[in-house]
């Protein structure tokens, strides 16, 4: 597969994918007919940042494509993963941890990004922390779609030490807020996932599919490679490094024997480059080396990946900047 071959709906060039909110205004009758119970529609994944919304996209679609990592804020893109299963499928729109705290332009693009995925999808997943109900999470509630397509996923049930804290936690909750269900999960042991799919099938409106089965991403595929080297980053240097940093493929060659990928991570300032090269470039060489075995086995081919590093001061405040780089 070449980069940017990326399959189309089935059957539809990508201008025929209409959205959510246009099927739901047009005549769904015709769309069930032809359909004959398959359901498929756009599912976002909302939260505010750590709740392990990634984790959670990456474990229902069953494959990594959206990073993971322990620092807040690493998913700043908007990013769709498609399941496909017998009767159903789900079109996941993974979005960024909703900022209130700061205001910097790129907080207030995220927010953006965040109104405008609620606004189109037909079910809204809003992904809280067992046993935790912040401010943050009650913020997002009056985004949320009226009606019956608000499920509350409470994440992270493997780490609450009392089980039965979690019946008075969902009953607070359930009391106070119009979530159509409730589901405790969690994306990291894959608990009670399948149920949580179940609910969302139940919500998603009747319709053909849109995407060939084995489609994984609407994303190109150097954009996956800039996010898999951006995990990497995280991981290894994340707490050192301030958020202000994010990878920019510059040169991307493919043939059938092999690619060379070019990589330039953006940093804001010249202290953060001595963090991300590490001791004798010991930390460079090793994201350089994890990144590339992942765009290999994205690829499935040998890699050449060279990795720059470009000091860009102030840019994660100011939107030209960001546009340039690539963030909408
Ligand atoms: N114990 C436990 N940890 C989890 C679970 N799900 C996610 N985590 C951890 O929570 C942290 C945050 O997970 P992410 O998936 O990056 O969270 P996110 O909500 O996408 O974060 P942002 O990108 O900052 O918005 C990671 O360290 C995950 O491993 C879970 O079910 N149980």
């Amino acid at each position: 597969m070449k980069e940017g071959d990326v399959r189309p709906p089935a059957g539809r060039a990508p201008s025929q994918v209409e959205s959510a909110a246009q099927r739901h205004e047009g005549d769904s009758s015709s769309a069930a007919s032809e359909s004959a119970g398959f359901r498929c529609g756009f599912v976002a994944i909302v939260g505010r940042p750590n709740v392990g919304k990634s984790t959670l996209a990456n474990a229902l679609i069953g494959s990594k494509i959206s990073i993971v990592s322990r620092k807040a804020q690493t998913t700043r893109h908007r990013i769709h993963g498609v399941l496909t299963r017998d009767h159903e499928q789900f079109i996941f729109v993974d979005t960024p941890g909703f900022q209130t705290r700061h205001g910097g332009a790129m907080n207030r693009m995220m927010n953006r990004v965040v109104t405008q995925a609620l606004a189109d999808v037909d079910v809204v997943v809003h992904v809280v922390e067992a046993g935790k109900w912040s401010a943050g999470d009650a913020q997002l509630v009056p985004l949320l779609p009226k009606g019956r397509r608000a499920i509350l996923a409470v994440n992270k049930v493997d780490a609450l030490r009392d089980k039965n804290e979690m019946f008075s936690y969902v009953g607070k909750i359930m009391s106070q807020y119009p979530y159509d269900a409730v589901v405790p999960v969690s994306a990291l042991r894959g608990v009670q996932l399948d149920n949580l799919l179940g609910e969302i099938a139940a919500r998603l409106p009747e319709g053909e599919a849109m995407f060939e089965a084995d489609t994984l991403t609407d994303r190109p595929l150097r954009f996956i490679a800039a996010e898999l080297l951006r995990e990497k980053i995280f991981r290894l240097v994340g707490d050192e490094l301030p958020y202000g940093c994010t990878v920019v493929i510059e040169q991307w060659e493919e043939t059938d024997k092999g690619a060379r990928v070019a990589a330039c991570v953006v940093v804001e300032r010249d202290s953060h480059k001595p963090i991300l090269l590490g001791t004798g470039g010991a930390h460079m060489k090793r994201i350089a080396t994890e990144a590339r075995q992942d765009i290999e086995r994205l690829l499935e081919k040998p890699v050449h990946l060279e990795v720059y590093i470009k000091v860009r001061k102030g840019w994660s405040d100011r939107e030209g900047a960001l546009r340039e780089l690539g963030y909408e």
